[in-house]
């Protein structure tokens, strides 16, 4: 495990290309493994989670041939053939895990195992495994509900399903499902939540709909997909932009970022704390489902922010965020708030648990409650240690309060920041250098 150690720093200034979109990275993936012509991805993310998806598809018998983030794969079709039996080791990646169980769950007469790392084994599959069973696949899953799970393939059948949390994850599985299914297939959501499977299948001109909160995908024979291009990760963007935010004297130009709506909820909070953030973003769209995916440059400044609240229909807009919210808010100006997010206790750790406990270790004023949590801005941080806990996540946020804290953080597990941001270490040294 490696221990690194942020000090307080000067200005970050410069410009920044953050790696690129782990989400639709193991979209892209997928779905070329679905196709039987070659396809080619530019800007693939070449981080531990994506590069634990294709593993699984060449486990499944796709041929996967990387040049750093140029991946050109020759897939399977949409009923990968010659596949059955295999174990396919999904690493740290709970999006790989819940969405290729949607495509393999309808392959007929076959089974697949998934497993994968410690803290994979602890993240719910009963969320996937409800709507998969109701389309008629066989799951078994450790104690009913957790990884290593068997799905047994079946011919499936279309659903309605009415998803009982937010989680695009679940709704991707469902659609991915819906593929191979008779009939149509509905997913409704409580709240809109990252669209970025339908935006791709209907650029690949799979027929698929939403009419309000409904989602529909119909029965397709095969997929046909054409290259796909991926944008910069806002999740990862959003580390350097806070620390722009919070270290005085910065001012980054943070570039190609994808701002799809149902993504970019960070930087509306941004906003309303006051943050210098500019850039064109994407206003929400709710009727037709948008094809492709808009990028922006982001021009940051570091300046003063004031408290607010996150709850309700905002929270899926920027889920893997939320942590970097209660930093801001410990920086910030009044009380900040995170409300109606228990979803992240059930991520790569117990977010609510470490978060809290990771930020008050810094000497931050902040207390866990049953759905989110509560800080009490005091206008900096005093700094410590703080464990990743494996997070990727909880790492980099360690790493930034340590930039614009005034002792310094130490950060245990920083090795976890290689699950989303390759070389993110590397990108805030050349910011401070500048
Ligand atoms: O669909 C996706 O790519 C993701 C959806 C979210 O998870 P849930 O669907 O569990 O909310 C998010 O936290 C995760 O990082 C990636
Ligand atoms: C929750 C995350 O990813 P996953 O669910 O794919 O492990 C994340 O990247 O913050």
């Amino acid at each position: 495990m490696s221990t690194v150690r942020f000090e307080p720093s000067g200005p970050l200034k410069g410009r920044l290309t953050p790696p690129s979109d782990k989400s639709i990275s193991h979209r892209a993936a997928l779905v070329a493994a679905m196709a039987t012509e070659p396809v080619t991805i530019t800007g693939y993310l070449p981080a531990a989670d994506t590069l634990s998806t294709l593993d699984a598809i060449r486990t499944i018998g796709a041929l996967v041939q990387r040049d750093g983030d140029r991946v050109t794969v020759r897939g399977c079709g949409l009923r990968a053939a010659d596949a059955h039996g295999e174990t396919i080791d999904v690493g740290n990646a709970g999006t790989l895990m819940r969405l290729l169980a949607g495509w393999l769950a309808g392959q007929e007469g076959r089974s697949f195992t998934f497993d994968g790392d410690a803290s994979i084994r602890k993240r719910p599959v009963d969320r996937v495994a409800v709507p998969l069973r109701e389309m008629g696949a066989r799951i078994d899953a450790t104690d009913g509900r957790l990884p290593p799970f068997t799905v047994h393939g079946q011919r499936l059948q279309g659903i309605r399903y009415e998803l009982p949390v937010a989680s695009a994850q679940v709704k991707s599985c469902v659609l991915l499902a819906g593929l191979l299914a008779d009939g149509e297939t509905t997913v409704v959501e409580p709240v809109a939540s990252r669209d970025h499977t339908e935006r791709l299948l209907s650029q690949l001109g799979v027929p698929l709909w939403r009419a309000g909160d409904a989602i529909t995908v119909g029965h397709v024979d095969e997929l046909t997909v054409e290259d796909i291009a991926v944008p910069v990760d806002i999740s990862s963007a959003a580390f350097p932009i806070a620390a722009g935010v919070l270290v005085r004297g910065s001012r980054l130009l943070v570039e190609q970022v994808g701002v799809n709506w149902t993504r970019s909820g960070f930087l509306d909070v941004l906003d309303r704390m006051g943050a210098i953030v500019v850039g064109e973003r994407e206003q929400r769209r709710d009727g037709e489902v948008p094809r492709g995916e808009p990028v922006a440059d982001l021009d940051v400044a570091h300046g003063p922010l004031k408290g607010t609240v996150v709850e309700g229909d905002e929270v899926p807009l920027l889920i893997d965020e939320l942590p970097l919210v209660a930093l801001l808010g410990a920086f910030a100006d009044g009380e900040t708030v995170v409300r109606g997010a228990e979803e992240l206790k059930h991520k790569e750790s117990d977010r609510i648990a470490t978060v809290v406990d990771g930020l008050r270790g810094l000497g931050a004023e902040i207390e866990a409650t049953d759905d989110g949590f509560v800080v009490q801005g005091t206008g900096g941080l005093r700094g410590g240690t703080l464990h990743s806990h494996g997070d990727h996540r909880l790492a980099m946020l360690g790493a930034v309060a340590g930039l614009a804290s005034r002792e310094g953080v130490e950060v245990v597990g920083m090795e976890a920041a290689e699950v989303s941001y390759p070389g993110f270490g590397d990108d805030l040294a050349r910011l401070q250098r500048r």
